[in-house]
């Protein structure tokens, strides 16, 4: 058995050390949920900058969402101080965006070029670019464009699509899918890839299950030359917890690299995670899945898994609600744990997981009963709560380059107005003759010229008298999450990099990033990917919702049901799963059937 010495640095097992000392070019670590990959992609990260303390060369890390990102890069931090500074960790389109940032003009993009995060301002830029050819509008714009994502990440073409990139090219801007296919081509220039590879000695690929078409070619245009690859990258994944196949994830690009590369493949087998019940009933999803891997438990910890059926939804909150308040008083089940460990646990221990955000509901509102801090999982637009505090954020991105069409698209939706002039005075005009008092206060953002001074001008600014209680309260919220920014964003930022546009891609981030308050986790299957907690509920398990009731076919099942893998190995010891077995729905109250998935569990 696999012991652990310090808290920080578990000692690995065979497989997993012979992983971090490969020297292969071409490496592929291919393992079931909770066997330490991702330990792994720390592990060896460290080992190559440790051998090369006395270098230059950098290890990029690209991870599938920036909180994995932030996290590998904490735990770097902490245990290789200085030396981590040359890693750089990112997401796949954070890298390509910060490639096409310092190297863009190559190929012809702007010095600051326009992203185009939100789907309205994609909408609005190809309303006006189809209107200024006197082209019809298509229908629905929003659904063509997410249609056209999909073929983009698929590598594909599909009709209209050319219009599209011709659109965002004669207005130097991008969207997320072309962040993708421009820095691919980008590498194509040679002297930008002799440039950008000179930096880079190792790449470390986690999560790469989730890989696109697009970014598989952007990683190979990286890494390889005519077949063979001139920088060592390590790809780590599993295809079980492929679960954005919707996204156009296609795990079969593993297997692709492999080939292509001749990579070196490892397996890991041990799941230093669950408790012997759990990796029990994963190994048997597993094996649905048609993997024959036996996942076994490194610890002897028994663990525990109840199922319970609860006559309505309200009540199936209310219980989860009651597990988790058990929980917070008592710890975990002595029953559950192996000799020595430690019962007790934080709230931030606990996730409940549902497959649809709306499914949480029940939980959240009994949770809230019971007085239970909770936390659900954020999304952009619950990053700021007032409409004052957007219009800043709208600013910053002003002052960051005032020829961005989608800055006035935002601001004109936030003020109501129509902004005709796109222009700074335009809009200093439109904030002071706002109806909203807060907003007018906040008008002196667009003149400041130091980004620094940000900050303090919201903090030291006065509340207009008359603005409601709860309206100032959500206000001192936003002026917090500025500061904390802020302050995140000056420690890790070098003098000279303080701009308004770093600043503004750095509140981007932490907007995207599902960075949580304190309190029990409430997520969706998706969101809870790549995590673990202590104990896990998960509710909603009826045919229907779980699988959710639009897979018909085969593989949208066998989406399903890689969701569920992924759900139920996120818990360390405790796994509940909860269902009621009648809903109310529009047609009124409905008998359910339980989850198909969960006789796996219960066999
Ligand atoms: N050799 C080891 N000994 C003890 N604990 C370990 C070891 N390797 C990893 N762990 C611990 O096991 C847990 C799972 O590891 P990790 O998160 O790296 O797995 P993973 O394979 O990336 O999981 P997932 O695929 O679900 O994201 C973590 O708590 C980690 O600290």
């Amino acid at each position: 058995m696999t012991t652990t010495d310090d808290f920080n640095e578990p000692v690995l097992s065979p497989e997993q050390q012979a992983a971090v000392d490969s020297n292969a070019r071409a490496l592929v670590v291919v393992a079931s949920a909770g066997s330490g990959k991702t330990e792994v992609v720390a592990r060896r990260i460290q080992r190559l900058l440790l051998e090369d303390s006395g270098g230059h060369g950098r290890v990029l890390a690209l991870t599938y969402t920036v909180k994995a990102a932030d996290e590998l890069r904490a735990r770097l931090d902490s245990r290789l101080g200085a030396l981590a500074r040359r890693v750089d960790s990112e997401t796949i389109h954070g890298f390509a965006h910060s490639l096409l940032r310092a190297h863009g003009t190559r190929i012809g993009l702007p010095l600051e070029p326009e992203l185009l995060a939100r789907d309205e301002d994609r909408v609005e830029l190809f309303r006006s670019w189809l209107g200024d050819r006197g082209d019809a509008e298509p229908e629905d714009l929003k659904n063509l464009l997410m249609g056209f994502d999909l073929a983009r990440a698929k590598g594909e073409r599909t009709d209209g699509l050319d219009d599209w990139l011709q659109a965002l090219d004669d207005n130097g801007a991008l969207d997320y899918p072309a962040l993708l296919t421009r820095a691919t081509e980008l590498l194509t220039v040679s002297s930008a890839r002799r440039q950008i590879r000179r930096l880079y000695t190792s790449i470390v690929v986690d999560e790469a299950q989730n890989l696109t078409k697009a970014q598989y070619d952007l990683l190979t245009e990286l890494v390889s030359d005519q077949g063979e690859v001139v920088i060592p990258t390590m790809l780590v994944g599993d295809d079980k917890q492929s679960i954005v196949s919707f996204a156009g994830a296609d795990p079969r690009l593993i297997g692709v690299f492999t080939e292509a590369f001749v990579a070196e493949h490892h397996e890991l087998h041990s799941n230093f995670r669950s408790a012997t019940v759990l990796a029990t009933a994963s190994s048997k999803v597993a094996a649905a899945l048609g993997h024959a891997v036996s996942e076994e438990a490194a610890f002897a910890a028994p663990g525990r898994i109840d199922i319970e059926a609860l006559a309505t939804e309200a009540k199936e909150g209310e219980r989860v609600a009651a597990w988790v308040e058990g929980l917070l008083e008592s710890g975990l089940p002595e029953g559950a744990l192996g000799t020595g460990e430690n019962n007790s646990l934080h709230a931030e221990d606990i996730a409940v997981l549902s497959r649809s955000a709306a499914g949480l509901r029940f939980v959240a509102s009994a949770l809230a009963e019971r007085e239970i801090p909770f936390a659900l999982s954020s999304t952009p637009n619950e990053w700021l709560t007032t409409v004052a505090g957007r219009v800043v954020l709208e600013a910053v991105s002003l002052k960051a380059a005032p020829d961005h069409h989608s800055t006035y698209w935002e601001l004109g939706r936030l003020l109501g107005v129509d902004l005709a002039e796109e222009s700074t005075d335009a809009v200093r005009d439109a904030v002071f003759a706002s109806d909203d008092k807060l907003i007018r206060a906040v008008a002196g953002v667009v003149d400041l010229t130091d980004v620094a001074e940000l900050v303090p001008f919201l903090q030291g600014m006065e509340l207009p008298t008359g603005v409601a209680d709860a309206e100032a309260a959500n206000w001192q919220t936003d002026v917090l999450q500025f500061s904390t920014s802020w302050a995140q964003f000056d420690g890790l930022t070098a003098r000279s990099d303080l701009t308004w546009g770093n600043f503004k891609l750095h509140c981007s981030r932490a907007q995207r990033g599902d960075d949580l308050a304190s309190g029990v986790r409430l997520l969706t299957v998706h969101k809870s990917q790549g995590r673990e907690y202590a104990a896990v509920g998960v509710v909603g398990l009826n045919d229907g919702q779980f699988p959710d009731f639009r897979a018909t076919s085969d593989s949208a099942l066998r989406d399903e049901l890689r969701t569920f893998y992924v759900a139920i190995t996120r818990p360390r010891r405790v796994l509940l799963l909860t269902r009621a077995t009648v809903r109310d729905t529009r047609y009124g109250p409905r008998t359910t059937q339980p989850s198909r998935f969960l006789s796996l569990v219960s066999s």
